[in-house]
């Protein structure tokens, strides 16, 4: 018989680094580059939370290393798995709103473009497939009420 070996489970977390908290309008994506499977798709920068460390640190880390910016975290977008958006079977992701505080946003590792995307054009580029779902309920969350017909 054969017995299931725990998934090992890792954490990411990722930034929907918005114009306006309160307001967002516009919305980044940056293409990866690497690692070759990931190349061309479109994500929410952010990263590995590693071992020990606070996932919120760990994204304001990535966000520097990745785009070089310093930025204020929002609201987490809560995804449907306690609280959390899977990615694949071995990787789930959590992911805030935020606003950049200092630096302007440049593709400085994985990543070789970064993209504004207007209001109502935040499905215009090839999200990874997990980030699909993600940018729906951003998208949804970003609508103010009065919008909603
Ligand atoms: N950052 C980020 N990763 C995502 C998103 N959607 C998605 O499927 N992923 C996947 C891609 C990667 O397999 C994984 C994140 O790993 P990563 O390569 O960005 O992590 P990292 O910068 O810490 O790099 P490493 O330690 O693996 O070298 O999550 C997303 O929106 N943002």
């Amino acid at each position: 018989m054969t017995e299931s070996v725990p998934v090992p489970d890792t954490l990411v977390v990722a930034a929907a680094i918005v114009d306006d908290l309160t307001r967002p309008r516009r919305l980044l994506a940056a293409r990866r580059s690497a690692p070759p499977e990931l190349a061309g798709g479109w994500e929410l920068p952010g990263g590995k939370v590693d071992p020990g460390e606070e996932p919120v640190l760990a994204l304001h880390r990535e966000l520097r290393e990745e785009l070089g910016v310093t930025v204020e975290l929002g609201a987490e977008v809560p995804g449907p798995v306690h609280g959390c958006w899977p990615l694949t079977r071995s990787l789930r992701m959590r992911v805030w709103w935020a606003v950049v505080t200092a630096g302007e946003p440049a593709p400085l590792e994985d990543h070789d473009r970064v993209s504004l995307l207007d209001p109502g054009r935040w499905h215009d580029v090839a999200w990874l497939p997990a980030d699909v779902d993600v940018v729906t309920a951003l998208q949804a969350r970003a609508r103010p009420a009065s919008d909603v017909h």
